[in-house]
């Protein structure tokens, strides 16, 4: 295992803490967020953890989960779950993240809006200054009809300036995600200056879904480094 696989699973293993017997646990998706959800399954096969319901956030998670024998429901069945584990692309200071760059933005934003405790698993090469920072893409998810004027709209927004956007693509195809939508990658120089004002301007466009900018939503993350493992809560949350 690489290196910073170790440190993925050292993250993912420390959030698994925070699942107890009994209860409804949202589930990620991403190479971080598999490793919980490998540890979840081995608990409960060996009896550690009993009467666990996942709520997968997406397609991949739920084939995984399935696989590994645990007892699935969607939101609607579960709309309350008690605590979610999810990755992310970058960590700010203030634990707002980006996620998404795995296409499921959606569903992870549904399912962790709805959990009491949302712990975020990164290894640290994930800690940006500011959101946008890492020059990766800070995605968003679109309504394929007229996804070219989607695009062309978002990358006039004042609030994103200076950004580029670009058509997510599988191949010679535009990647589809579990949503049956397309995703727009913002690619930026500089990191995003306001990143709530970011959000509702993106938001606000008619043709957006959503959007991989996660505000005020980390009550934990969990950050493993070469020298150890972090975990930081969010002020004023338990
Ligand atoms: O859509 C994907 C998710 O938001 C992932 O949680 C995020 O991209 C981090 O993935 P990974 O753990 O593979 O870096």
């Amino acid at each position: 295992m690489s290196l910073q696989d170790q440190l993925k699973q050292q993250a993912a293993w420390k959030a698994v803490d925070y699942v107890k017997s009994d209860m409804v646990v949202g589930l990620g998706t991403g190479s971080t967020a598999a490793f919980a959800v490998d540890r979840i399954g081995q608990l409960m096969k060996e009896g550690k953890l009993k009467n666990i319901i996942g709520v997968p956030t997406s397609i991949r998670t739920y084939e995984q989960a399935l696989a590994l024998g645990i007892p699935l429901a969607t939101l609607d069945e579960q709309p309350h779950i008690d605590v979610a584990i999810d990755g992310a692309d970058e960590v700010d200071p203030n634990l707002d993240v980006v996620k998404g760059r795995g296409g499921a933005l959606l569903r992870e934003k549904m399912v962790e809006m709805a959990s009491d405790i949302f712990v975020c698993i990164v290894d640290d090469s994930k800690m940006v200054s500011g959101l946008g920072g890492s020059k990766l893409a800070m995605p968003v998810e679109i309504v394929q009809f007229c996804h070219k004027y989607t695009l062309s709209r978002l990358s006039k927004l004042k609030e994103v300036a200076g950004c580029e956007a670009k058509l997510r693509m599988a191949g010679d195809k535009p990647y589809v995600t579990d949503n049956s939508n397309y995703i727009v990658d913002l690619y930026f120089e500089t990191p995003i200056s306001d990143p709530a004002a970011a959000s509702k301007a993106i938001l606000d466009l008619e043709g957006v879904v959503d959007h991989g900018l996660f505000l005020n939503m980390v009550d934990v993350c969990i950050i493993a480094g070469q020298t150890g493992v972090e975990v930081k809560e969010r002020p004023g949350k338990q």
